[in-house]
């Protein structure tokens, strides 16, 4: 799914106006009416007091026209206007004008007024500020934003939780609208996904505001959300006269003395996300390990016993992983400086050696072209440096994936893989996934999705997916405590066949209340 900027939502809303010879107020008349239809769904008439606060723009416009359908309806609905300017646009004034059609004269609220008594049963609509707000807010909105969230009443935001840009982070934390759900016009926005501006919002749905389907199409975006019907084209079938030799041969380099798991996760995960052939590479006293609890994987040893110290090894690999569990040692640094300087290999570069990598910046110039980095937020901090907001530590990531060249995934609630000036925010995962080892599995799966012939952008998008879709089916049955790295292997194979599932058909009961 696309992600628009606000410029190209307010390009899309012109393109709207010209080619379908409409007016702005009657897409705001749509969009109310799609916002009422929500509402209407769910609430079937229900008495509950809804309070409507509305801005004095376009925001407030569409709050407005959703107040007098809802007033049309029987609804208990209560609207203020939230005066924080006189610069009210054209279709605001239009709806505001059309309210009274109901005899409902919104209350006015402005600096020095009481906020409106509510109850925390009952339901706030937030249509304050959306896409447009351009500035700081002024004290008394970020109190009457501070009251509403204190309210505890269920809250629905129009398109944005108010004070939230949808490109940038807010000036101030406490002036943005906690948001229970939001109901954004046509699609969702960057914000919605980033850790520190995400947590304004449990959920969202995007409404159709009827935008022209041309120019949604068209128009190429910086950012685009990742599910099932953006992975399914990049899926490679299996081949009737495939052999193992088709789908490469794997190598993972990593693990130390205690740390030895770290690479018996990744090689599982690579052999179950297809690779043909999987050899861990390990110092000495991981053998015995390895071979009991992996048959399927070949070993080599490192001459070192309990680091790694000299990588060196007579087989072809298609990929290798690196860097699980294998320490910072000095004779781990030097080997894998060594290695850097001859290897031509795509590398998925993880854990201790994304660290390496780190305090010895010139080493990345060795990363070869078409190799991917796995940094999680602190092993990012000391690759590109600290940041001042999310948005920031996208931009110098931006910077630093087209330096080398490389693809980074910035793994998180919300992983954002990144190359060349573009993000690609995965939609599956979560919270039961942040546990030991489960950054092992990506990168597993990583190296045998490069292996079995995938590109490393599209091995990395396609991997996240599958690694967050798997720990989603692990879930059922075991909850977010107890979830482990182990649990998001053994779904790999569900999260590949959930990619074919047709979708479920309606229920009876379903059909008989349409
Ligand atoms: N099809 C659609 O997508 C439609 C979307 N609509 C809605 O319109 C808003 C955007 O409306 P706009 O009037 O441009 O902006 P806002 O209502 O978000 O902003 C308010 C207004 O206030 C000014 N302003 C900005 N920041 C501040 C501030 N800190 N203090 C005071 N004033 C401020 C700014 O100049 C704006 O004019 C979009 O989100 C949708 O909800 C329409 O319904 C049409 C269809
Ligand atoms: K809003």
């Amino acid at each position: 799914m696309k992600i628009y900027s606000a410029d190209q939502i307010y390009e899309a809303i012109n393109s709207t106006i010209e080619k379908n010879n409409t007016t702005s107020n009657e897409l705001m008349e749509f969009a109310g009416t799609q916002l009422f239809d929500w509402f209407h769904t769910r609430m079937q008439g229900a008495q509950v007091p809804i309070h409507i606060y509305c801005g004095i723009g376009n925001n407030g416009g569409s709050g407005l026209v959703l107040g007098r359908k809802l007033l049309h309806h029987g609804y208990n609905v209560h609207v203020y206007i939230v005066n924080f300017s006189d610069k009210r646009t054209k279709d605001f004034l239009i709806n505001y004008d059309r309210i009274k059609e109901f005899k409902v004269w919104p209350r006015l609220l402005s600096s020095g007024e009481d906020f409106p008594e509510m109850d925390k049963e009952d339901i706030v609509v937030d249509a304050i500020f959306g896409i447009g707000l351009n500035r700081e807010t002024s004290d008394w909105v970020k109190n009457l934003i501070k009251y509403i969230n204190a309210s505890d009443a269920y809250t629905v935001s129009l398109d944005v939780p108010s004070g939230l840009y949808p490109n940038d982070a807010p000036e101030d934390k406490e002036a943005v609208i906690e948001s229970n759900f939001t109901l954004t016009f046509q699609a969702p926005k960057l914000s919605f996904f980033l850790p520190e501006t995400g947590v304004y919002m449990q959920r969202w749905e995007a409404i159709d505001v009827g935008l022209d389907p041309e120019y949604l199409q068209t128009t190429n975006t910086e950012v685009q959300l990742i599910d099932t019907l953006e992975v399914l084209p990049l899926y490679i079938p299996r081949e009737k006269y495939a052999h193992k030799g088709t789908y490469g041969h794997s190598l993972i380099i990593g693990g130390s003395f205690g740390k030895m798991g770290a690479v018996t996760l990744a090689s599982s995960a690579c052999l179950r996300v297809g690779t043909g052939l999987i050899t861990a590479y390990i110092p000495e006293c991981g053998y015995t390990i390895l071979q009991t609890s992996l048959p399927e994987a070949m070993v080599i040893c490192d001459e070192g016993e309990k680091n790694i110290a000299k990588i060196q090894y007579a087989i072809e690999p298609k990929s290798i992983g690196m860097g699980i569990g294998m320490g910072t040692d000095a004779v781990t640094v030097k080997a894998l400086k060594a290695f850097l300087k001859t290897n031509t290999t795509p590398l998925i570069i993880d854990a201790d050696a994304l660290n390496i990598l780190a305090t010895n910046k010139t080493l990345l110039k060795s990363v070869p072209k078409g190799s991917i980095l796995t940094p999680h937020p602190k092993e990012l901090e000391r690759l590109i440096g600290e940041w001042t907001d999310d948005f920031d530590k996208i931009e110098k990531t931006k910077a630093f994936a087209k330096k080398y060249d490389a693809v980074v995934i910035i793994k998180g609630a919300n992983t954002i893989t990144i190359y060349d000036n573009h993000l690609y925010i995965n939609n599956t995962g979560n919270p039961g996934m942040a546990t030991a080892g489960s950054g092992d599995v990506l990168t597993g799966m990583l190296t045998g999705l490069i292996s079995q012939g995938y590109d490393a952008l599209t091995a990395a998008i396609f991997g996240v997916y599958l690694h967050g879709k798997a720990g989603d089916i692990a879930l059922t049955g075991l909850g977010y405590q107890a979830l482990t790295a182990s649990d998001i292997i053994d779904h790999i194979g569900d999260a590949y066949l959930d990619l074919f599932k047709e979708p479920e058909e309606p229920s009876a009961e379903a059909e008989e209340n349409r």
